[in-house]
């Protein structure tokens, strides 16, 4: 169903969206729903740029809606509430992130694993309960179902803390499924230091991990020891350290946007060790026998968070005191930032000032 068959998407939105698969991001009005019963609606003031939001933007994964308005590394505040919501008031500082509906039934919707829901959509690209096609947080206002927003803890800045939205609750989640949230002293590793990467580092570090960054940049490794308080670093490409490395680590959270080999990866896990693979390359990874089999070793994947998991990796994050590093662009900065973004070139997550604070 397309958004005309919706009438009451009477709302003009001024966002940025990708018209084709060169991802070049262009200003773009469009149409939103008006704030429903059960609706929140935010006025936005930042938004992530996530590796996922380029993926679309290209049509990687070849399931792009074009027109797309990318983002759902959301924080802003409510100015309208709809008369079923109890847990959001005007004014509050919110968060949306990857979730925008599901079916609100299934085994996994009732169990607050709604993100495992078969009809789950999302932020944008998505199609919502309504029929309309969704858009993400490059925009200036989001409407939003109250059951996919969160709140963000008083002592977490907006700009920093909009990447936990995604970047966030996708690591909290495998994490805390191996017991790395609650029980401290494991080995764990971070393979690929970007969005994702940086905050798992932070999160493990602040649950009371010995942290090892795996990465291919040997300039990452002063970064990630200084900077984001890692204890090791293992430069993937030097034999030498590959091989010191085998068999050490409890788990490992493999965040890589591209092609690579879980192989040799997979040989730094203890036997028994499980990795987590949260990034999302195009093509086929390559999963050698072996590794997994002389080690007993897992590899699973996890997708985001639900809600109830994203609301308390937020407490968790305010508690520690976890915020993202993070590059503040205006929104006609977006396409440099995503030319920066594909040839990795960022610390560690582009944040664009939607609503013109820091100007102020
Ligand atoms: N599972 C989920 O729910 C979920 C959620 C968010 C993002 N993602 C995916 O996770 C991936 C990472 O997202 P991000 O926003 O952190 O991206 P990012 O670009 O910030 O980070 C990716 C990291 O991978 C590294 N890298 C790229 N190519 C590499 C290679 N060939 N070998 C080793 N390292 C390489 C980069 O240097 C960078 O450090 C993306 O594919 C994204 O779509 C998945
Ligand atoms: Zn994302
Ligand atoms: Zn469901």
């Amino acid at each position: 169903m397309a958004l005309e068959s919706t009438p009451n998407h009477t709302q003009s939105v001024a966002g940025w969206a990708a018209h084709d698969s060169s991802g070049k991001i262009v200003p773009y009005i469009f149409k939103r729903r008006e704030n429903g019963v059960n609706d929140v609606s935010i006025k936005v003031m930042y938004c992530g740029i996530c590796h996922t939001d380029l993926h679309f933007a290209k049509n990687d994964w070849g399931i792009t809606m074009y027109p797309v308005v990318p983002g759902h590394e959301i924080t802003g505040v409510i100015t309208k509430v709809g008369s079923n919501v109890t847990k959001f008031k005007i004014g509050d500082r919110v968060g949306v992130g990857c979730l925008a509906a599901s079916c609100l039934e299934c085994e996994f919707c009732q169990n607050s694993q709604e993100n495992y829901c078969d009809q789950i959509q999302f932020t944008y690209n998505g199609i919502f309960w309504d029929g309309s096609v969704t858009y993400g947080g490059y925009s200036d206002m989001v409407v939003a179902d109250h059951r996919y927003v969160v709140h963000v803890p008083d002592n977490l800045p907006m700009d920093a803390a909009a990447p936990l939205l995604c970047a966030g609750v996708t690591v909290f989640t495998p994490m805390k499924d191996c017991q790395l949230v609650e029980s401290p002293g494991k080995k764990v590793g971070v393979v690929g230091l970007g969005g994702l990467g940086h905050v798992s580092v932070k999160m493990a570090k602040a649950f009371g991990h010995h942290v090892t960054v795996i990465s291919t940049s040997p300039s990452k490794e002063n970064e990630a020891k200084q900077r984001l308080g890692a204890d090791s670093f293992i430069l993937s490409t030097n034999d030498e350290q590959m091989q010191r490395g085998k068999r050490t680590l409890d788990v490992i959270l493999d965040t890589v946007s591209a092609q690579h080999s879980l192989g040799p990866i997979l040989e730094l896990l203890k036997v028994n060790g499980t990795l987590a693979l949260v990034g999302a390359p195009d093509k086929p990874i390559e999963l050698p026998s072996f590794p997994l089999i002389f080690g007993k070793r897992s590899v699973k994947g996890s997708m985001t968070g639900s809600m109830k998991e994203t609301q308390e990796m937020m407490d968790v994050c305010g508690k520690h005191n976890i915020t993202c590093d993070v590059e503040l662009i205006e929104p006609d900065q977006i396409n440099q930032a995503f030319d920066r973004l594909a040839r990795n070139d960022v610390r560690y997550r582009f944040v664009i000032d939607i609503a013109g604070n820091s100007k102020l």
